[in-house]
């Protein structure tokens, strides 16, 4: 009542007359009539209920053009365009043995008076009259939900999802079900004449055979199963902010909550890049609730996630796990890009005020998400990278940060973006208040938050940048052998991004057991397509070119192994990062290390210098020369299926990252 049409509170003249006209005198309301109003504002312009509620929500683009509307950019009549959209996506619906596709119309089938008149011609190959032969599946129509805003996918979440809800901070909080990680090992990729040649097969390589049939079957599999479901959601959206190198994908899923997921972690299309989408580079069949069949050839579980690059397709069956989209999207990347050039990263990026641009590789957990999330630096992003002729651009649209021991003095920038729109995967909470207990485990420790990238304050849109300046390697060091921080020479650095480096701690049930090391090439060998030495002679060449310094940090831990150290202060490690930024850890006094021969500086202001040499931080230092040499010795075997290949066309950088290992 007080309130102006801007929603701002006003003591306009107005106000003073309708405001206040529930206290008047018994002498003015006999003037006025007889009746006692309980309310003076005018009555709402409806007659029945069911129009009151028709009024509360206005037609709008972008995702429904309706005509009259804003939103009309191209030259199409909004009914030609919706149907061309339609028919876009029965194509992509179409079992593959079938004439046509599925019948798919637009909209919730719960709101039958909101679904549009028109359904996509199921001819959409060919017309095609239907006989009295065909199956059931094609008398029935798919629902379509079509780049569903947050909103209405919280909705749908809330409403049809079990284990959805929203949590205090107005995050969705949701369940990924029994697979709460990725499952490389039930990775597929079809080998044809192709990529037979062109990928990196066999021993170390991420990518496990699968026939063109099978991939077919599997395909089939999915798509009926989306198809025998109410409705479906569909996304289309971009990869990559470098707009000459942008991918078009559609994602095709039955959950809310993946649509949400992508919906974040993809780049989001304007109205206008919508109407004009056309034909997507890249099509995921998200069939996640529904197993692979276990009888089908090259499956060893009911989950399958099968990569067919010639058909641009991605198909998975029995697992809900988000990431696996993610990643998925990141594979094909690691294909497209390097084929034009440009070097494809597992790595978090961000920009300093002048421009300096740092990337951060490492294996998961290794702190790319949260180190390149830094309050005094722009954003490029967390996780995916490309690196090209005109510099950096983030593949992604958003962050997925790990949430187990969130707190919000240590990474304030995550926890303010877990608010709403954010997915929050597998927490636990309280189930009253709803606030979110970061520490707890019970569903998994790999708890997780998506949310786009403009949620984090100081995000750099568009997510591009210049040459980066820093290559920091991110090692999670559970043996506690690595020193914090060392200076990489140019061969260094292209041993230490070739073996990929971190160690996972044991179960932490049964007291403690030995740190395991884990090696995974170019920090990222379950999701690259080609040879390391590929990816590695691209790195080696741009910083070359670009004069970017190697580092290796060690965020892992310190004074002992896991169970006798401990994991090296966060804000220890933002204060290394801080010197590297800043340039004055370039000018540091240096001592080399025994053993891995890297430089280590003697002094990083904000940082206990007794820390810098890890010899230091360990009491027993017979305990300390033993782990060191183990962990060695674990490199060097490791680097064994490296040393037959040569890196680019320079024989003596080779030779250099050859030696550059550790000596002992
Ligand atoms: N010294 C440290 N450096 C970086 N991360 C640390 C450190 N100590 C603890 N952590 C925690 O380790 C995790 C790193 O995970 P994240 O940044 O998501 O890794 P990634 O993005 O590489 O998978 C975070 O939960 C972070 O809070
Ligand atoms: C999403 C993932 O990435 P990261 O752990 O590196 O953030 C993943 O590896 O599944
Ligand atoms: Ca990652
Ligand atoms: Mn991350």
């Amino acid at each position: 009542m007080a309130a102006n049409g801007n929603g701002e509170f006003s003591f306009g003249k107005g106000t003073a007359r309708k405001g206040l006209a529930k206290i008047q005198t018994a002498a003015s309301q006999k003037k006025q009539s007889a009746i006692c109003h309980d309310d003076s504002t005018p009555p709402v312009k409806a007659q029945t209920i069911d129009e009151l509620h028709s009024l509360q929500k206005k037609r709008s683009a972008p995702n429904t053009p309706i005509k009259g509307t804003q939103g009309s950019f191209s030259p199409l009549s909004d009914e030609a365009r919706q149907k061309q959209q339609l028919q876009s996506i029965s194509a992509s619906l179409a079992s593959l043995t079938r004439e046509t596709g599925p019948k798919v119309v637009r909209g919730d089938p719960a709101r039958k008076a909101e679904t549009p008149k028109f359904a996509a011609d199921p001819g959409d190959h060919f017309s095609f009259t239907p006989t009295i032969s065909v199956s059931d599946s094609s008398l029935k129509f798919t629902h379509v939900l079509y780049n569903l805003s947050p909103a209405e996918l919280y909705e749908q979440a809330i409403k049809y999802e079990k284990g959805s809800f929203i949590a205090s901070s107005g995050a969705l909080a949701t369940l990924s079900g029994a697979k709460t990680g990725r499952s490389p090992r039930d990775k597929r990729v079809v080998k044809d004449e192709t990529t037979e040649h062109e990928l990196w097969w066999g021993k170390g390589s991420p990518n496990i055979e699968m026939d063109e049939h099978t991939f077919l079957v599997n395909r089939e599999r999915a798509v009926d199963y989306l198809n025998s479901l109410d409705k479906v959601f569909v996304n289309d959206q971009f990869l990559n902010w470098d707009p000459q190198n942008r991918v078009k994908v559609r994602i095709v899923s039955a959950r809310a909550y993946h649509s949400l997921f992508m919906h974040n972690m993809c780049i989001r299309p304007t109205p206008e890049e919508l109407e004009n989408f056309g034909t997507p580079d890249f099509t995921i069949y998200n069939a996640g609730q529904f197993p692979c069949n276990r009888y089908t050839h090259y499956m060893t579980s009911s989950t399958s996630i099968d990569l067919n690059l010639a058909r641009r397709e991605m198909v998975i069956l029995g697992t809900q796990y988000a990431g696996e989209m993610k990643k998925g999207l990141f594979s094909v990347m690691h294909y497209l890009m390097p084929k034009r050039q440009i070097l494809s990263l597992h790595s978090g990026c961000n920009m300093g005020k002048d421009g300096d641009v740092a990337l951060f590789f490492g294996l998961s957990g290794t702190g790319k998400t949260t180190l390149s999330t830094d309050h005094n630096r722009y954003l490029i992003g967390d996780d995916e990278h490309c690196w090209g002729d005109n510099g950096v651009s983030n593949i992604e649209g958003g962050c997925y940060a790990k949430c187990i021991d969130l707190s919000r003095e240590k990474e304030p920038d995550i926890w303010n973006a877990i608010k709403f729109g954010a997915v929050l995967e597998n927490v636990v909470f309280d189930e009253h208040t709803r606030e979110v207990d970061y520490s707890d485990k019970s569903v998994t420790e790999n708890t997780r938050a998506a949310y786009p990238i403009e949620y984090i304050p100081n995000a750099k849109i568009p997510c591009v940048g210049p040459h980066p300046k820093n290559v920091i390697l991110l090692a999670c060091d559970a043996f506690g052998v690595l020193p914090p921080v060392s200076k990489l020479n140019l061969a260094q650095t292209m041993y230490h991004f070739i073996s990929g480096y971190t160690a996972l701690v044991a179960g932490t049930e049964d007291g403690i057991k030995e740190p395991t090391a884990t090696f995974s090439a170019c920090f990222g060998a379950a999701f690259i397509m080609l040879h390391p030495t590929k990816y590695a002679a691209m790195l080696a060449e741009k910083m070359q070119k670009h004069g970017a310094t190697g580092w290796l940090v060690n965020t892992g831990w310190s004074g002992g192994s896991y169970g006798c150290g401990s994991r090296i202060k966060l804000p220890y490690t933002r204060k290394i990062i801080d010197a590297i930024h800043s340039g004055s850890l370039l000018n540091a006094n240096y001592k080399k290390t025994d053993v891995f021969g890297v430089e280590i500086p003697t002094e990083v202001e904000g940082v206990p210098s007794e820390i810098l040499d890890p010899e230091n931080t360990w009491a027993d230092k017979q305990a300390y020369k033993e782990t060191l040499l183990k962990l060695a010795g674990l490199f060097k075997r490791n680097f064994e299926i490296f040393t037959n290949y040569k890196i680019g066309k320079d024989n003596k950088l080779t030779e250099e990252i050859l030696a550059a290992g550790p000596n002992f």
